[in-house]
């Protein structure tokens, strides 16, 4: 799938905002971006390196473009960290609610991760509990996804990419908090901003200096 230069125009959104999926591989990053995206879920292969795509909605009266990154988890691939951080608006930290190792590396690990590389002082965090169809394999209870989202300074929302149970909710509400920080709001304008530059295919909506995506789309 591709994005018409049209659609990349300042003109068709107000805010353009880079969110950032990290957590644990196989926690469910790709399949939460997909059933976003796509309106539907599917089995998602594991991600090689990064990957990115483009949702264009309307969230409280305003036209967003939201270009959503997806991390790879393994450990092999954590030299290209930093490039996901920076000048992220949102980060989604995201873990398995069946596998209590993911809950607990987001603490020890990830958000630590955030704090090192996040340039964006600003930015609005959210913590996702995923795979809640999966109820009767449940390691890690909502009150303690709560608690840590407080200890975090996160939003919380417990979800399925499968069911898609609250997928469209928990992007909405990060973008909805974007828009509540002035700076993020201002940095995400495009108003007086030209967006149309020229980029290699394949980057199209890719920060400037980002890696090669692999498998970037617009929807
Ligand atoms: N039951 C259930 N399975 C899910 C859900 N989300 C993802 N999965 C499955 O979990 C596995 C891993 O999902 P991915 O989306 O590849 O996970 P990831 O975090 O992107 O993994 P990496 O690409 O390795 O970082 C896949 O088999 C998915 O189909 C969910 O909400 N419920």
């Amino acid at each position: 799938m591709g994005s018409s230069s049209e659609q990349q125009s300042s003109g068709n959104y107000d805010f353009s905002f880079k969110i950032s999926l990290i957590g644990d591989s196989g926690v469910g990053k790709s399949s939460l971006l997909v059933s976003f995206i796509s309106a539907s879920s599917h089995d998602s292969a594991p991600t090689i390196g990064v990957d990115f795509k483009i949702k264009l909605l309307t969230v409280g009266g305003k036209r967003l473009k939201l270009t959503i990154w997806d991390t790879a988890g393994q450990e092999r691939f954590r030299t290209l960290t930093s490039s996901y951080y920076r000048g992220a608006h949102g980060i989604i930290l995201v873990y398995d609610v069946t596998r209590r190792e993911t809950f607990t590396n987001l603490s020890d690990l990830w958000a630590k991760e955030v704090e090192l590389y996040s340039t964006n002082q600003d930015s609005v965090k959210m913590l996702v509990g995923n795979k809640v169809d999966r109820e009767s394999e449940r390691a890690v209870s909502k009150e303690e996804g709560i608690e840590l989202a407080k200890e975090l300074g996160c939003m919380f929302i417990e979800c399925s990419a499968k069911t898609r149970q609250n997928v469209q909710q928990c992007f909405e509400d990060l973008a909805l908090k974007i828009m509540e920080v002035p700076s993020l709001l201002e940095e995400g304008s495009t108003v007086g901003k030209s967006k149309i530059v020229k980029q290699e295919p394949g980057t199209l909506g890719a920060p400037p200096g980002a890696p090669p995506p692999i498998g970037g789309c617009c929807a």
